[in-house]
This record gives structure tokens, sequence and C-alpha cells, in this order.
């Protein structure tokens, strides 16, 4: 695979250009700060343009045309002898530059230089190189700064995952036109030695070069990527451990092909990454010394530190003692040599990370069955056939059923009545499915019989929902000629087979195995005549198990569904505590610990335990607000192994890089991650463990409600989707004109006044105040970026529960179909394949309410289960709203996390905000009155869970 005979010998570009830029020499900006006018520093540079041009062609959409532009610049001593360029012997003419031998490609990477106006030379580096007498060549990645095109792709480098799935070969996007500019060099230019250069993104592209290309003498990546043994968190897409290509050499072998052969070195530079590796040779070095190593007191690190010589804000004592416990598998405070040697040769695959891997895989396969089946569904005859298959031999009336539930868009609490009327009026596919479906027709005209046969699926009494449906269609109803009875028996001595198996896993402590084996007879015992108190029993020894088995999102899931059947149940209640407890949502847990405690008064041992919990959870809080480095860490820790190294990570090295700098503290603090009087702490760490810790429970929050919305117990989060077309509005292609879809594609956000008239939105901002009043809108307590907003997720397709919405409030219901009818629109504007969930968010900021700087999705940013927004479509609904009643909402460029400048949106009524969800960070200003918004997320349909079968 390695060698040049394997790599393209293009060696002429596409496109070939000379011209000269007037270029601003960052050096001589700060010499003469203050002094002169800057453009005494701009001074005309050749430049020499080439460009490389890559099909990437996968299918018909997914394929562009890759373009990487390279500048080449002559060294510049003409212009100034030796480094000090502006230098009083700076020659008044010129010596024209010349061309040198070596050439140095220095890759920027992700670059920075904002749009190219310094053709790609981010921070003045290939100025510097020109300054000391070399040739440089400037290049970046694709999709990113001089290479973005016009067409680009919004997940920039994630959009290769399409590749990885496919099986096919992309790391040659990125390194190709590296190739190809060294044969341009040498071939074509004459240049004889190549060096090559590059930082982060670069720095990974100068690895992956220098191992395949051994023209390339010299190599220096800087911060460019780390053994996988080390848990590396990428930033982005390319560099994933996880990815096929990183296996097969794991970088280090990278590392050693480029400085394979006898002339070749290569330095690396590791910065960032160096850490991890100081504090495992800080290890080795420790167990070499005495076999052992305790905890790393703050003292250890510090001699560490002096032994290296290096300062804290290289080795913090937060990273050692991070390392140390990871390390440190049995949590004892003491590595042994069995652990050490365990850590080093394990590296980031544990088991429970390979179960991780595998439920991806998993997820990945599910979502292309999925996709095959909605193009099946189309085919009417297919569908009978998949019925058929799906029925084995139960009766007529439940292949029905099934029928109606492919049409999708089943709200669980509709009641059938109305679900199967609605259905039936549909029109479309479903109507067309139940048309041709045996028997419906008969059961139609026969209404005595339908109603009694929305009456044995009401096995609980409660009116018959789709949801018992749903859960029935899960085991086999009544075969042919079984009487109900019968059939019921045979359900219930499956639930006995699965009871039993659960016991047998619990002795045989495989608590994965019981949990699911409690979890499907719970399942089951639910639907079954006089079930329920089975079956929260079930739920509640399924969680315990879940608990077991490290599963805690699992088994709070289990106990949140056990007490909906029996609020009151202490088991269910005690075990959702624990496993809040385990999850770090503290708070939560203790709220829960209390209420088992009220209900447990009247017996003495569950009382005893409820308050021997609330006790540890206290005594935790206290520590935890105290500050307790040990306690935070373990936090830290626990939070971190729950959200995956990947999520973990990107908080992690955010918080940590923030903490060190006045400016990055005020920044957590903005984001609602560090109180005002923990900032300016003695030491960066003490700040960086605080913030780490609120932004860990802040992501495992977001992380529960995603779990609960998923089964059915919270709406509004990871809802069920439908596609756009159906959803399409006539009305939603007046939203936006020519001009707002250009802003949206170029800057990633539109604003536009008077989308919606005037007095739509004033009766719709009655209709929520309204709302409003009767305690519908909640707050949630825990989220701590966006404190005091009260909002309240309304469906606004279809079942009973949108029903009563549109009674309530018609406008707002018209509005948000309207909102969501872009989808379709947005899917053509900007070429995405998008899909609507099923509810919109309807939200109020009273006074004081706020919402901290955020992105709406974080997938882009290593979060790959958050809620898969794409796009956000805000409408504000604010009558007479004033500048002095503040609320505006500010949004960066896109990617900036604050830094840059920001535009301030008021909320001003009829205003349309759209923006791209994983792009945009953005912040809800203080408001001083009643702010309402109503939005709508748009999610991406690859990532969305389909309503449908
Ligand atoms: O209401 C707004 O302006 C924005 C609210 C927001 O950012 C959100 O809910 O995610
Ligand atoms: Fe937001």
């Amino acid at each position: 695979m390695f060698g040049q005979d394997q790599l393209p010998s293009d060696e002429r570009p596409q496109r070939l250009t000379t011209f000269t830029a007037k270029h601003r020499f960052p050096d001589c900006l700060s010499s003469i700060w203050g002094a002169a006018q800057s453009s005494a520093c701009e001074k005309p540079v050749p430049i020499m343009e080439l460009l490389w041009e890559m099909p990437a062609a996968l299918n018909a959409t997914f394929s562009k045309t890759i373009t990487s532009k390279v500048f080449l610049t002559l060294n510049t001593s003409g212009w100034a002898p030796g480094n000090a360029i502006w230098g009083a012997d700076q020659p008044q003419a010129p010596v024209p530059p010349h061309r040198g031998k070596t050439l140095v490609i220095f890759h920027h990477g992700h670059g920075e230089s904002k749009g190219c106006p310094t053709y790609g030379d981010t921070e003045g580096t290939t100025d510097w190189l020109n300054e000391m007498g070399l040739d440089v060549a400037t290049m970046m990645m694709p999709f990113v700064d001089c290479n973005i095109i016009k067409d680009q792709p919004p997940s920039r480098h994630g959009w290769f995952q399409n590749f990885e799935d496919e099986g096919l070969p992309w790391v040659r996007f990125f390194v190709e036109p590296v190739i190809k500019t060294i044969n341009f060099a040498k071939n074509q230019l004459g240049y004889e030695h190549i060096i090559m250069a590059g930082l982060s993104g670069g720095g990974w592209t100068t690895t992956v070069a220098a191992a395949v290309d051994p023209r390339i003498e010299l190599s220096m990546p800087i911060a460019g990527s780390i053994p996988c043994d080390f848990r590396h968190t990428s930033w982005d897409f390319e560099q994933y451990c996880g990815d096929r290509w990183a296996n097969i050499g794991n970088y280090t072998a990278l590392y050693v092909l480029a400085a394979l052969e006898e002339n070749r070195t290569s330095y690396l530079a590791f910065s960032y990454f160096m850490k991890r590796i100081l504090a495992v040779s800080m290890a080795v070095g420790a167990i070499k010394e005495s076999r052992t190593m305790s905890r790393c007191h703050e003292s250890g690190a510090q001699v560490l530190r002096e032994k290296l010589n290096i300062c804290e804000a290289a080795l913090s004592d937060f990273e050692v003692q991070t390392i140390h416990s990871e390390i440190d598998s049995d949590q004892s405070g003491v590595v042994d040599w069995q652990e050490f040697l365990q850590f080093v040769a394990r590296g980031p695959k544990r088991p429970e990370d390979e179960a991780k891997l595998f439920a991806l895989r998993t997820k990945r396969v599910h979502r292309n069955m999925r996709l095959a089946f909605n193009k099946f569904q189309t085919d009417q005859s297919a569908v009978q056939k998949l019925f058929e298959k799906i029925d084995k031999g139960c009766d007529r009336q439940r292949l029905e059923v099934v029928g109606n539930l492919v049409e999708g868009a089943a709200d669980p609490d509709e009641s059938l009545e109305h679900f199967y009327n609605r259905t039936k009026e549909g029109g479309g596919n479903g109507a067309k499915i139940m048309k041709g479906t045996p028997g419906i027709n008969s059961l139609e005209q026969r209404p005595k019989e339908l109603k009694a046969f929305y009456k044995t699926m009401d096995t609980n009494g409660d009116g018959g929902q789709v949801a018992v449906i749903i859960s029935r269609i899960q085991w086999p109803g009544p075969r042919d000629h079984e009487t109900r009875a019968a059939c019921w028996s045979r359900v219930l001595r499956k639930v006995e087979r699965c009871l039993e198996d659960a016991k047998a896993a619990d002795l045989c402590e495989e608590p994965a195995v019981a949990q699911r084996k409690f979890q499907e007879a719970a399942r089951m015992l639910s639907v079954v005549p006089n079930g329920q108190l089975r079956a929260v029993e079930a739920w509640a020894d399924c969680g315990r198990a879940g608990l077991e088995a490290s599963e805690p999102f699992d088994a709070l899931v289990a106990c949140e569904l056990g007490l909906q059947l029996v609020p009151e149940h202490w088991r269910c209640g005690m075990t959702s505590a624990l496993a809040l407890e385990s999850l770090g949502l503290l708070n939560i847990a203790e709220e829960r610990l209390q209420a088992a405690a009220r209900v447990a008064r009247t017996d003495r041992d569950t009382m005893a335990a409820a308050l021997e919990g609330l006790r540890r959870v206290r005594a935790r809080l206290a520590q935890v607000e105290k500050g307790d480095a040990q306690v935070l860490v373990e936090e830290i820790q626990r939070m971190g192994s729950l959200l995956g190294d990947e999520e973990a990570g990107y908080w992690i090295s955010c918080v940590g890089e923030c903490s060190r700098t006045a400016e990055g503290q005020a920044e957590l603090v903005q984001k609602g991650f560090l109180q005002h009087n923990h900032k300016n702490l003695a030491k960066p760490a003490e700040v960086a463990r605080r913030a780490s810790v609120v932004a860990l429970r802040y992501r495992i929050n977001k992380k529960l409600q995603r779990y609960l919305s998923s089964a059915g117990l919270l709406m509004g989060v990871a809802d069920k989707c439908v596609l756009p077309k159906a959803v399409s509005h006539p009305m939603a292609d007046g939203l936006m004109n020519h001009d707002a879809w250009q802003t949206l594609r170029q800057k990633r956000i539109a604003v536009v006044d008077s989308a919606v008239p005037l007095e739509v939105v004033a009766k719709v901002q009655m209709e929520l105040q309204a709302l409003r009043s009767g305690g519908v809108m909640q707050n949630d307590t825990n989220d701590v970026c966006n404190p005091l907003q009260e909002a309240k997720y309304l469906p606004f397709a279809a079942g009973t529960a949108a029903q009563q919405f549109r009674e309530k409030c018609p406008t707002t219901m018209q509005v948000m179909q309207q909102l969501a009818g872009l989808a379709t629109i947005l899917e053509d504007e900007l070429g995405l394949r998008l899909a609507v969930p099923q509810s919109a968010m309807a939200a109020c900021y009273p006074p004081r309410a706020s919402y901290k700087m955020h992105l709406d999705s974080y997938f882009l940013h290593g979060c790959k289960d958050d809620i898969p927004r794409k796009v956000t479509v805000l409408l504000y609904c604010n009558h007479g709203w004033e500048p002095r009643q503040g609320g505006e909402l500010c949004a960066w460029e896109p990617f900036d996390q604050g830094r840059g400048v920001s535009q301030r949106i008021e909320p001003l009524a009829g205003r349309l905000v759209v923006f791209m969800s994983e792009e945009i960070w953005h912040e809800v200003l203080e408001s001083h009155g009643d702010r309402y918004a109503l939005t709508v997320w748009i999610h991406d349909r690859e990532r969305a869970p389909l309503a449908q079968l």
C-alpha cells in the first residue's frame, strides 16, 4: 500500500495562476504598532496559485468536486536579509526573490485565515518561513478556508462518513493534493528537497503524507495526532481512531514510516497531547522505582514538573490525577504494575468500549434497514406480504392494526377510535393499504364489531390507546382458532420463562442478561390483563439489573416506565434515585430520595434505606459544592465514561483550555458552566474541575432527556420524525425570499422581518399567553444554561394530543405547520436530507431568563448521539417589544465560539430567524419582559428516527 508507485502521478494542476497580492506582514505590524500607518507594512508578494481538482463521487447525492488550492511563495530574503525584515538594514530596492532548492510544504489543516484573504497564511507562518529564506507551498484541507466551495457540505469533513459507510477510501482526498504538489514541485519546478510541516489538521496530514511518500525528507507534524492507545480525542472526522484506515496503522506505524529510510527524519511535536504522554511516563518512572504509585498528590505533580522542566500550564495537577485514575482501574488509589501493563496493552478497547462500538454498528445497520423499509412501503403488494410475515398466523385484527401503524404519525396517546378514523380519512398510502387489507372494510361496515375490537385491545381499561396496540405488536397475539384466553395464557407462560431466565442470570451475576429478560417480561406484563402490578416489579428488577450492569440510563428509563404504571412504587422510585446518583445528577437524585422516604414512611427498613441514600447524596453534594478536588475528579470520570471519550473529551478539553485565561473564564461564566465567585481561583485546575463537573452534568442531563424521550416518557426531544413532504405547506414558500436563502447558504443564518403578518403573530402571542397562564409551560431546573425559561413542546402533526392543542391554540398550530413546511424548501435550497419531528417548542423567557451561549446540536463536536438537529427555525411573537426589554438573540459566525463579533437580533413580532443548528453558537441575553418564541427544529434525516415501521 505504501510507496511511490501507488501514488497519483498528476503533476500539472488543473489551474495555474500567478498574481501579486498586497500582503500585510504580521511581524511588521507589531513592530510599528501605533507609530505608523498599517499600510506601511503592506508589500506586494508574488504568488503562484495551483488548483487541484478531484471528483469525489459516491452516488448521485454525494458527489462533489473537491478543490485544493496551493499557494507558492518564494523566499523573501530579497526584502530583508536575515530575520529582522523591517530592520534599518532593509534594502531600498529589494532583490527579486529567487527560487531555492528546497520547498517547504506548510499545511494549515483547518485553516483560520477567515475567507482566505492572505493566501491561506493564517498567522504569518508562511511569511516567517519565507523570511528564513525558504520557498513555501501553503495549503489546507478540503472544504475549509481557501478550499470552501459553492455547494459546501454543511457537515464538512463529516461528509466523508458516507464514504466510510460504503467502505470507499476517502483519506486520498486529504493526501493526494500534497502528493501532486510534490510531483509538480519536483518534476516541473525542479525542487530537490521537500520538507513538510503542518499544524493540527495539517499535522495530521503531514503524518499521513510523510508515511506514504518517501520524497518528504523531513516532516514536522505539530499537534496533529497521537497513538490511538492514548485514547486520543479527535477534533474532526478524518482523525477518528475508530475509522478503518486508522486502525491499520494506529498512527504509531505512520510515525515509523515517516522516518523509515536512512535519509529521512521526522520530528513529532505533540504539544497539547504531550501532557498525556508525560503522565504515562511519570507512571513508568514511578513504577520503576517503587513498583506502585499512589494517587498523585499535587506535590507529586510539582516534583514531576520540576524534573521535566515544564510549567503548570503544560501539565496540570488535574491532568496528572485524571490519567492516574484512568490507569488505576480498581480505583484503589494505588496503581500497581498489573494495572499499568493492562492500561498500556488495552489501549482504548476495553470490553465496554467494544460493546459500545458494536452498539453503534448495530444502530447503523438498523438505520439502513429503516431506509430500505421506507422504499419498501411504497409498494402495496410488498407491504401486504410483509404483513403476512409479521402476522405469522395471528388474528386478522392485529394485521389490520399493523396496517394502520405503517401509515405512520402514530401518537401513542391517541385514542384507538380516533386513530382509526383519522387513518381512514387520511388518504395517501395508509388509506390505500387499509382498503387493500382483507377484512378491514367488513369491520368498518359492522360498527358494533369494530367497537368490540377496540374493547379487546383496551387491555388495561383506560380507553384503549395506540400505545397499547404498539406494545401488543411486539408479542405474538392469538393464533388462528386460538381463543383469547388461550392466547393470554400462552403469553403468561412466556413471561414466566423470561422471569426464570432473568433470575438465573441474576444468580450467575450476568446483570446485562437479567436486565434484558426482566425488560421483556415487563413489556409483556404491561399489556396482559391485570398484569400491571407484576409489570412494575419486573421494571424495578430491570432497573436494578441495569444499574448492576452499569447502564444507568437504561435503568432509569425502566424505573420511570414502572412509575408510570404505579407512581408510588417504592422500589422503582428508589432505584430511579440510585440511577440518577450514578449519572451524577445529584440534585434530582436528592429530590427523588426525599420522595421515596416520604412514601416509605410506614416501613422501617425501606425508610432507613431511603434516608441512608439521602445522607450519602447530600454529603456528596456538599463535597462537590466545596470543590473537593478528589470528589470533583471522580464525578468528572463518572460522567465522562457515561458520555463516551469523544464527547467528554470535547467538553473537558474546551473547559480546560478556557480555565487558563481570564478571557476563557469569562466565557465559561457566559456559557453557564462557572459561577462568578469561582473565577480567579488560585489555580486554573480548580476552575477547570468545577466547570467540567457542571458542563458534563449539563450534557448528561441532555442525554437523559433523549433516553426518556425515545422511551415515550418525554415529548419533544427525540420525537419520531416524518419526511418533509408529509408536512409541506403552501404558505411556507412566502416565509423567505431569494436573498434570505442566499444569506442562509453563505452566512449559515438568516433573519427575515415580518415573515408572518403582525395580526397573525398577535393571535399566536395571545394563545401562548393563555397556555402559560394555564400552567402548561414548564421550567427545567436542571438546565443551567437556560435558567428560568418556560417551555412546552406542542405536537402539531396528528393525534388526539395535537387535537387538544388545536382547539386551544389554532393559530399557533397553523403557524407551526407553516414553519415546518420550510423543510422541503430547505432540502432544495441547501441540498440537505431532512426529517421533521412532530412537535415544536413554544417558549417564554420571563424577566431575568436567558440562554447562555450554546449550539442546538453538538454532533459536529463529538456528541454523536445528540438530537440530530440540523436547522433551527425561530419565530418571535412579541408585539411592541422595545429595546429596553432586552432578550436579544446574539449569534456568532459559523463555528465561532464567541470570540469574534456577534449579531444582535431583537425578538420582534413576526421576525423569523433560521440558522444551522450545529454551526451557529448563540445566546439569548437576559429578558426584561415576557418574551415569546416558537421554535421548530428540523432534523438530519440520516440520524432521525422516522415514525414508521
Ligand atoms: O429564543 C431564542 O431566541 C433562541 C432560543 C434558543 O437558543 C434555544 O431554545 O435553543
Ligand atoms: Fe438555541
